[in-house]
């Protein structure tokens, strides 16, 4: 059983929009809208790796974060942990740098059935407007 640990920004603007990427074609959870992000390698934490995912995914800098929701997800083939990070300031306009399509969906607007199954509980406090834990 794989065991990932994941590290992906929740990239709000003060429109209360969220910037979302879709997943290519031909990898797990393909075509699924996700927050950008990816794996957390070895000696990195997850702050590390969160910085660095947004610049080589979406050409951004984050300048502050805060831990919005850390879980547990249970594929049948694997087992993930994500930190979801609020990034509400930051250095640079976010783009798909890796030819994946990018958008902004109004926070409110966002469907819990186009991400991932993990995101589900995060989708749903988006959705009731709620903010960084801290
Ligand atoms: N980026 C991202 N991954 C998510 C989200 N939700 C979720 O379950 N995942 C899962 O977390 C894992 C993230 O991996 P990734 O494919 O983005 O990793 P990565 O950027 O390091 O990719 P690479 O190793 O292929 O270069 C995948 O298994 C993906 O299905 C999400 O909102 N964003
Ligand atoms: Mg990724």
């Amino acid at each position: 059983m794989k065991t990932l640990q994941i590290a992906v920004g929740i990239i709000r603007n003060p429109q209360d929009e969220i910037f979302v990427t879709r997943r290519a074609a031909d990898v797990h959870m393909a075509n699924r809208l996700e927050f950008p992000g990816g794996k957390i390698e070895p000696l990195e934490t997850p702050e590390q790796a969160l910085a660095r995912e947004l610049r080589e995914e979406v050409g951004i800098t984050p300048l502050e974060i805060s831990l919005f929701e850390k879980l547990e997800y249970q594929f049948p083939d694997r087992h993930l942990t994500l930190w979801f990070w609020l990034v509400e300031r930051w250095e640079g306009e976010p783009w798909g740098r890796e030819g994946q399509p990018g958008q902004w969906i109004a926070q409110r607007a966002l469907d819990a059935e186009a991400f991932p199954p993990a995101n589900k509980p995060v989708i749903n406090r988006l959705m009731a407007g709620q903010s960084a834990t801290g």
